[in-house]
């Protein structure tokens, strides 16, 4: 093949593998769009209120879906999508870190082998807390720690909420959008049981505590807003009351001074009405044209008369000029008192008569700090009392809010309030209760948000108390469950590797219809896997004897000449080496004989190969009938040549035997069809009698020149040497 062929192919492969992969990525991406538009739709529309503004986005839940069933790239691009979602939604940019970290560490702990949901409670305990903890200390400065607290909680809810939610849905979503197992390993059975009781359990445990604890803090809202209204209504009635009071005790004043003329009597009557109302900072009588005639205390009013008259003149003042214009009795707004006390002041007065002719009013102003006699709030609680012009009459001394200020009501919205509104003082958030009285006060009742957030606080701890004693209990339950349903599989299992027989009695006790049926099918597995073993067995044992036998033979073969079915050259060197080695260390005269037909070509010429080869068999049977003795080899060397080696008996006896062998060929003839065949044979044969001193080579050699001696000195002799 040519090299730019080979190259060809190559290249082809590579747009074939190119394509392939670019298809798959293409899936890829798309099914992460599809995935995170949902998680989009669903967190851009659908933020499930829980408490005041906090909310829950289930929008994960799709990106936990397509984690497990397309994989890590798809996941996070939902997770963009998603969290693009959450932003629009809440404007918090955070959240785009925290779910995309969410769903790398899951992603990491999967592949590790931990079940999905313990890797989001992982994720959350070590990372996802912590860093909604920084956000919303450092970027949104929430101080509140039982609020910063609740947020946490909450968030690591949603996160565990959402990956329960996906793996209960999972089963529903047809199988071929699952591309492929994420986990580098398949997860136990009895992880998996585990993990489907822990949902089961932890999904409706949480939206049920959820929606309790939700309308927990309605309730405790709803309680929160009560109190205070009750306490603002409370507020109201008791300075009302206050008021009214004083009012009374002015317009008393006011037809008893109309009784008296004499000014010492106005005098004693005022100091008498002074040491009645405590409530009266000061009192004061005025004649018709508005100047301070009478005041109490002494002290001060003989300061005042030490004066110019003018500065006794409130003849420009509302307290003076309404009732003189009305005939009522008048309440004025909270002002400065002036000249006589310079307190903040409210003024009640009524005018007085002589006559039924106008001659002045009476006035006393109500010591406002009095309000705090009837601010029984206590610490939980804080009051400011505005009149209609804003201004500041009474506020508790928490607030730190000095009377006569104006009052700028800065109303916000707190994110754990979802009914009651809210007011910041002082750069402090309080919820708060308003009542108007029926002189137009705004009394409002102040609580701290902390009663609220601390209720929902616990209300959370318990959840995830609770939370956890049922995963603890699921866990316990759920893995004897598991073993149950496990233990009968891994003992049959046990049983069948270890080929012991599967118990056939049926096994009643946590088993179940199918691990029966397993059982049954097991044992019969087993019974032809024994059988099959056995065939097997009697086959291989067989097998193994037949080449036994083919190998002996073949070793026999490798050993004996085909012809004369004596040994061959290999056959007899290996069957004498051994004993020619112990003749000789024990001195025991060894013959060796090297014999050649003689003539032989002539018999293969003249009558055939055929012919030769039964003279060649002859010679092998003569051979074995004359050197018969366990110590006597002989051999076929190759051709027409043979070899005998004697190696018991005297030297002597062996040539004996050799010329028997010659005589024997020479006197015998071989039948061929009508033709009787006549041979000679030459030998070379040497004796080892007295030096031992010669090797198996040596004593072939000595032979074979001999019988070279034998040949060309006549054929049909024996010539014999010793040593
Ligand atoms: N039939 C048959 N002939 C064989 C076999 N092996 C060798 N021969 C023949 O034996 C003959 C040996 O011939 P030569 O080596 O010339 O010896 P020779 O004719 O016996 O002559 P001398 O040994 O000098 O007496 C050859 O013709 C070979 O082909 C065999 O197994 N069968």
């Amino acid at each position: 093949m040519r090299w730019d062929s080979i190259s060809n192919i190559v290249q082809w492969g590579a747009q074939d593998l190119n394509y392939y992969q670019k298809d798959y990525l293409k899936k890829q991406v798309v099914y992460g769009v599809l995935f995170g538009i949902f998680a989009f739709l669903i967190n851009f529309n659908f933020i499930i209120p829980i408490y005041g503004h906090l909310g829950l986005h289930m929008g994960e839940v799709f990106v936990f879906l397509c984690l497990i069933f397309r994989g890590l790239v798809p996941a996070i691009i939902a997770t963009l999508l998603s969290s693009l979602g959450l932003f629009l939604a809440t404007e918090n940019p955070s959240l785009l870190i925290t779910t995309l970290l969410q769903t790398l560490v899951v992603y990491f702990l999967i592949r590790r082998g931990f079940l999905i949901l313990i890797a989001d409670i992982i994720y959350w305990l070590i990372l996802g807390l912590p860093i909604t903890y920084v956000v919303i200390t450092y970027f949104y400065q929430v101080t509140s720690t039982d609020f910063t607290q609740v947020i946490l909680i909450k968030q690591a809810i949603n996160g565990v909420l959402n990956i329960s939610l996906a793996l209960l849905v999972q089963p529903f979503l047809p199988s071929r959008l699952y591309s492929s197992n994420i986990a580098n390993k398949l997860p136990k059975l009895s992880s998996r049981i585990f993990e489907l009781s822990l949902i089961c359990i932890v999904f409706p445990t949480l939206l049920i505590t959820l929606i309790l604890s939700d309308s927990n803090a309605q309730q405790s809202e709803k309680e929160l807003e009560e109190i205070l209204r009750i306490r603002a209504a409370h507020f109201a009635e008791l300075s009302s009351g206050y008021l009214s009071y004083h009012k009374k005790a002015i317009e008393n004043l006011s037809e008893v001074i109309s009784e008296l003329q004499d000014e010492p009597d106005q005098e004693a009557t005022l100091n008498h009405w002074n040491s009645n109302y405590s409530g009266f900072l000061t009192m004061l009588i005025t004649d018709e044209k508005g100047l301070v005639i009478e005041g109490v205390p002494e002290e001060r009013f003989e300061k005042l008369l030490a004066l110019p008259e003018l500065s006794r003149l409130v003849s420009d003042r509302d307290y003076f000029v309404k009732p003189k214009e009305t005939n009522q009795s008048f309440i004025s707004e909270v002002f400065l008192g002036r000249g006589f006390g310079n307190d903040p002041i409210i003024a009640i007065s009524a005018p007085y008569y002589s006559g039924g002719v106008f001659k002045g009013v009476v006035e006393g102003s109500l010591n406002l700090p009095n309000f705090s006699d009837i601010d029984a709030t206590g610490n939980a609680y804080s009051v400011i009392v505005v009149d209609k012009s804003g201004k500041v009459i009474y506020s508790s001394p928490a607030l730190n809010i000095k009377a006569l200020t104006v009052f700028a009501q800065q109303d916000m919205t707190l994110a754990y309030s979802s009914n009651l509104p809210a007011i910041e003082v002082n750069e402090r958030e309080y919820l708060y209760k308003q009542v108007t009285t029926d002189n137009g006060w705004v009394v409002k009742v102040l609580s701290k948000p902390n009663t609220l957030i601390t209720a929902y606080k616990n209300n959370f701890y318990k959840l995830i108390l609770t939370l956890i004693i049922i995963s603890i209990l699921a866990l316990s339950v759920t893995r004897r469950f598991a073993k149950q349903i496990t233990r009968p599989l891994e003992r049959l299992v046990r049983y069948f590797e270890a080929q012991r027989p599967v118990p056939t009695r049926a096994m009643k006790y946590l088993s179940s219809e199918e691990v029966e049926s397993i059982r049954l099918q097991l044992i019969n597995a087993q019974s032809l896997m024994i059988d099959y073993q056995e065939k097997l067995k009697d086959e291989v044992d067989e097998k193994t004897k037949e080449l036994k036998k083919t190998n002996e033979k073949l070793e026999l073969l490798s050993r004996q000449d085909q012809l004369t079915n004596i040994f061959n050259r290999r056959g007899f060197e290996l069957a004498t080496q051994k004993v020619f080695k112990l003749a000789i260390r024990n001195h025991n005269p060894v013959t060796f004989a090297v014999l050649d037909v003689d003539n032989f070509k002539t018999i293969n010429d003249s009558l055939g190969h055929t012919a030769g080869d039964k003279c060649l068999e002859y010679i092998g049977e003569t051979l074995k009938d004359v050197f018969k003795r366990d110590t006597d080899f002989v051999g076929r060397y190759g051709g027409e040549e043979f070899v005998v080696m004697l190696a018991e008996g005297s030297e002597a006896n062996h040539l004996h035997l050799l010329e028997l062998f010659r005589a024997t060929i020479e006197n015998g003839s071989v039948c061929y069809g009508k033709q009787s065949i006549k041979m000679t044979i030459s030998i070379g044969a040497y004796t080892v009698r007295d030096d031992f001193n010669i090797s198996y080579e040596g004593i072939i050699k000595k032979s074979d020149e001999l019988l070279y001696v034998s040949k060309s000195s006549g054929k049909n002799k024996i010539t014999h040497k010793s040593q």
